[in-house]
Formats: structure tokens, sequence, C-alpha cells
């Protein structure tokens, strides 16, 4: 970065200057007449030192990371001619932590932080420019941290669903069951689970193949999806093993949700446009209700329990 001559000595003027523009002060012009113009070359690094200088792109362009520190690459942008950038270090009196690349041969002008501060005094005109711009580059930040907040949200969404069926995942229930326990024993309102289980799913995936069993299963979520309340959870927790969470919903109703599932389970289409028989499905279902006193594996225990018991009475049916 060598200095190849003095803003007065340049080709350039003050109105080419955005910062500048409509200051056609001649004191303005005066003050910036000994400011260094420096040559960068392309790929070079604006090294600032620890001093907050303010410079602007009179010919070339500069990208500029926010904070050389951070890692942070994601909020890069290209300084063009006119631009200006280290105007928010110059007034925070702060370290320029920003790393400036020249992306081509650049010509910078640099203001060193006094002339600016004399310059903000002289001129109305510039004080309101860089208001503006402040004020831009505020909202750009805003808005790329909401950008940022959703894709974060979007990501943590995607964590936690499941890729086949769209239910909530294992992931999900780890996370959620405990809070809603919680909520329950706090509220002393009652909290059911039904623990599902598709009947000799094995079977279905020898005789029809996977992806028929994926298409089953994908069928069996829909079903759960779709007969619960806005306020139930339906979960995909294992391969084959479903459960709808219940909040403020006694054992007895949870036994009728239940009944319901495994009704609209055993008439479940799994290809609506096959021609051949339909293969279909059935489920057993373990429902079970947070004790009091219990928790959340306590309420799993006995949901489980409930399970088995359906099993061994022979599948396609509702145990409490
Ligand atoms: N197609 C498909 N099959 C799966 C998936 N996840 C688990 N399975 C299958 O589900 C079957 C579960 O088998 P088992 O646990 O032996 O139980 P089952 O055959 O359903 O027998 P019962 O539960 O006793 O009625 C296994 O064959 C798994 O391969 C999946 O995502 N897609």
């Amino acid at each position: 970065m060598d200095q190849i001559s003095t803003f007065a000595a340049s080709p350039y003027a003050v109105r080419d200057l955005q910062l500048f523009r409509d200051a056609d002060d001649p004191a303005v012009a005066r003050a910036l007449a000994p400011c260094a113009v420096v040559r960068v070359a392309a790929g070079q690094r604006v090294e600032d030192g620890l001093r907050a200088r303010l410079y602007i792109v009179l010919s070339g362009s500069l990208e500029v990371a926010p904070d050389a520190h951070s890692g942070d690459d994601s909020g890069v942008t290209r300084v063009m001619p006119g631009e200006s950038v280290g105007e928010q270090a110059v007034l925070d009196d702060a370290v320029n932590l920003a790393a400036m690349t020249a992306l081509e041969d650049c010509e910078l002008l640099v203001i060193e932080p006094e002339l600016v501060w004399q310059l903000i005094d002289r001129s109305n005109v510039l004080a309101r420019n860089l208001l503006r711009l402040l004020s831009f580059r505020v909202r750009a930040a805003n808005a790329q941290l909401r950008r940022r907040q959703k894709l974060g949200e979007f990501y943590r969404q995607l964590s936690l669903n499941d890729g086949l069926t769209g239910l909530y995942n294992r992931a999900w229930l780890g996370e959620m069951l405990p809070k809603l326990a919680m909520r329950a024993r706090q509220d002393g309102s009652p909290l059911s689970i039904v623990m599902i289980d598709l009947d000799h799913f094995k079977r279905f995936n020898d005789t029809h193949g996977h992806i028929a069993g994926d298409a089953a299963l994908s069928a069996a979520a829909g079903v759960i999806r779709d007969s619960l309340r806005p306020s139930d959870f339906a979960v995909r927790y294992g391969g084959e093993e479903l459960m709808a969470v219940l909040p403020d919903t006694p054992l007895s109703l949870a036994e009728m949700v239940a009944g319901r599932l495994a009704e609209r389970l055993r008439t479940a289409l799994v290809f609506p446009d096959m021609r051949l028989p339909l293969p279909h499905i059935t489920g057993s279902f373990g429902v079970a209700s947070l004790a009091a006193g219990g928790d959340e594996h306590a309420l799993m225990a006995a949901a489980d329990a409930a399970l088995y018991r359906a099993k061994q009475a022979g599948r396609d049916r509702v145990s409490v």
C-alpha cells in the first residue's frame, strides 16, 4: 500500500466522493487536498495498523469482511468507486476490525480521523450524508440478522422433523416431552401418550418391498397427523414406531383417540392408485397418562408396557 499522490494532485474531485455529495464548499476541498492517495494491488490487504481511518475508493473495488477476527464471512460487501469504508470505526474511535482486500488494483483516499471530525464540525452536508449512510448500514445489518434468524429457525425445524414422514422426530421428543411433563405437573393438567407400533412390519417389507414399506409408514404417519387436534403432536420416534402426544388429555379420552387411530389405520390406503389388491396396515397401540409425581420416563415405560400387552393380545388393538 504505497502513497502515490495527494488528493489535490490526483485527477479526482470532491464531487466523486459519495460522502461529500452536495458539499460544494471550497473549504472542504481545501481540507481534503493534502490527504494521501494510496495504491493497493489486487489481492492485497489494506493494512490499517491499529488506527481507524476513513477510506474512500477512488478507482477499483475493495472487498470488506465485517470482522477479521470472528471468521464470519457471511456479510462480505463490495465497495465501489466513490463509496467509503471505515466511517463507523472513526466515529466509535475503535480499531477497525474489518478485513479490507483489493479485488482489483485500487486507488484509495485516506482521511485521518481528526480531519473527519473537523469536517463534520464544518460541513452540515457531510454530517447529513454520514447519518444517511449509517442509517442505511444499520438497516442492512438488521435485515441480515433477521435473515440469519429465519435460516437458523428453518434448520432447527429441519433437525426436529423426520425426513420420510414429516412428523416430529426422536430429537424433538427428547427435548419436548420433559417440558410437556413439567408443564402438566405444574398446571395439574393431564398428559397422555399413545405409542404405536405397526404390526408385522418386517413381513410387510418382505412381501411388498422396502419402498412399499416406506409408503406404508408415510400413510400411517398421515393418518395419525390428520386425526389429532392442533394442540396434539405426532412423532416418529423409531423405525416403525410412532407416537401421539396429547396434552390436556386424560387416560379415558386418550384411549378413545387411540381407538379412532386404530380404526383409521386399518382402512388407510397405502397406494391410492394401485390396481392390485391393496396391502393394508394395522398397528398396536399402548396408551398411558402421566401419573401424579411421575416423570416422562415413567410415562414412556407405562405406554411401552401397554403396547407390549396389545401385541401379546393379538395386535391391531388398543391397550391401556
Ligand atoms: N420400509 C421401512 N421399513 C422400516 C423402516 N424403519 C423400520 N422398518 C422396518 O420395520 C420392521 C420392524 O420389525 P420388527 O421390529 O421385527 O417388528 P414387526 O415385524 O413390525 O413385528 P411386530 O412389531 O411384532 O408386529 C423391520 O423390518 C424394519 O426394517 C423404514 O423407515 N422403512
